[in-house]
């Protein structure tokens, strides 16, 4: 078997790093091409010179030369910027790229990649969010594959092996609750960061443990499995099921439902969708039943987290409509990491700026980019003005 090459976008991150530890167990299975980074500029150095890729980025600018004297003494070649992320995806030799990068910036590096005919081992579930419709369309056009990294599709994916997609009633996701699930409006409108970044099950980037604090996460997943899955909204059901073991699930025209199971653990989805369509042995704690007795559901309470309601319209307008609210809540959750705007008044941001950009029904590429420059602008402004919204 071949090695297969493999670019990490993000690698310094909690995905990058765990896709680091399962390619250093199968090194006769995977080679490391590329690696990127935003601002951690020593974890990227100590990486590469451990897993000696052909290229690296630093995507802040002023890091390029400290990056640059550890690595080119190695024969490693080293860019700077966001741009050289999105060319490097494009240009390099890889056979596949991991895009582990956070939030918006993850949808150009992946419009090239694709462009290049690389298949896409896909955790940046924005990318999906921002220009779904768009990026199923290259990928079709290019006979590229994507594959879903994000527990939830990856195992969605697993579930959908050997069938018939017409078959598929709905897809049922499952969602932790996050850390204040059950909690009311009062509570919430003291939460710090500190209890937001505290997740029951999984531990992940800032981020994204923000956004299933305020069950956007979820809503997110939603339009990720629209565009993954080709489903209409109407057939994604969301379920809070709080131990985080059932994975997610779908059901069937006969009423039969496939599940998939298994521990938090990234390491799984990450190997599978690096492996496909293999299974990789692995030692990874393994889930136990008897560790479980109870397993348990409840309905999403989108009064007290509105979030999930929002991401459900968004998609439901289609258009740039998703691609506005992922904007407005990078804005808003950065503005929250800061201690800037409360927890609450995430989801009032979103709202506020949802009817502020122009509705662009059929968007472009450019037409994202610039809807999002535009939402980040407006966004930025209410939550430096912010007691205009209140
Ligand atoms: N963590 C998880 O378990 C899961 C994550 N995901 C998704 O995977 C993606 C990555 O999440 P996660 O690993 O938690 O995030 P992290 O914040 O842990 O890591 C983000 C990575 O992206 C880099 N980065 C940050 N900003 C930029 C930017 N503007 N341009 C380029 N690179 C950037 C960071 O570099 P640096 O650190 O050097 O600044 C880091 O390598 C997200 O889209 C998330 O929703 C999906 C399912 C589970
Ligand atoms: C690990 C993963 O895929 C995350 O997206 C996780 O699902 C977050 O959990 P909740 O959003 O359900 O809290
Ligand atoms: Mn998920």
């Amino acid at each position: 078997m071949s090695i297969k090459r493999i670019a990490i976008l993000g690698s310094t991150g909690s995905i990058g790093t765990q896709a680091l530890e399962v390619v250093s167990h199968h090194p006769n299975l995977f080679s490391v091409e590329v690696l990127t980074a935003q601002q951690n500029a020593d974890l990227l150095v100590e990486q590469a010179r451990k897993f000696r890729p052909k290229e690296v980025v630093i995507g802040n600018e002023a890091l390029h030369s400290k990056v640059s004297e550890a690595l080119s003494p190695l024969g490693i070649k080293v860019y700077k910027g966001d741009a050289a992320i999105a060319d490097l995806a494009g240009q390099c030799e890889a056979d596949m790229v991991l895009t582990a990068l956070v939030g918006y910036a993850g949808l150009l590096p992946t419009v090239r990649a694709i462009e290049a005919g690389k298949h896409i081992a896909l955790a940046n579930k924005e990318t999906m969010v921002v220009a779904g419709e768009l990026i199923a369309r290259m990928a079709l056009e290019h006979q590229v594959s994507i594959y879903p990294v994000d527990s939830e599709h990856s195992a969605i994916y697993q579930c959908l092996i050997g069938e018939n997609e017409r078959d598929v009633d709905k897809i049922i996701l499952t969602a932790s609750g996050g850390p204040f699930r059950g909690k009311s409006r009062e509570f919430l409108s003291t939460v710090t960061k500190a209890q937001a970044l505290k997740h029951p099950n999984w531990s992940m980037g800032a981020k994204i443990t923000i956004d299933s604090a305020t069950l956007m996460n979820k809503g997110l997943e939603v339009i990720e499995a629209r565009w993954l899955f080709g489903v209409m909204p109407a057939q994604i059901d969301v379920v809070v099921h709080p131990q985080s073991i059932i994975h997610s699930m779908v059901q069937f025209q006969d009423g039969s439902i496939k599940a998939q199971l298994g521990l938090p653990d990234m390491r799984l989805p990450i190997q599978y969708a690096l492996h496909f369509p293999g299974r990789l042995s692995s030692n990874f704690p393994r889930f136990n039943f008897l560790d479980y007795p109870t397993f348990t559901f409840e309905k999403p309470d989108t009064e007290t987290f509105p979030c999930l309601r929002i991401a459900y319209e968004s998609l439901e307008k289609g258009g740039n409509r998703p691609c506005v609210i992922n904007a407005a809540n990078e804005v808003a959750v950065a503005a929250f990491l800061r201690d800037e705007i409360s927890f609450l008044e995430i989801p009032e941001l979103i709202e506020k700026i949802t009817g502020k950009i122009d509705y662009i029904q059929n968007p472009t590429l450019s037409d994202y980019v610039q809807t999002d420059t535009e939402t980040r602008a407006k966004a930025l402004e209410l939550v430096n003005n912010r007691k205009c919204w209140m």
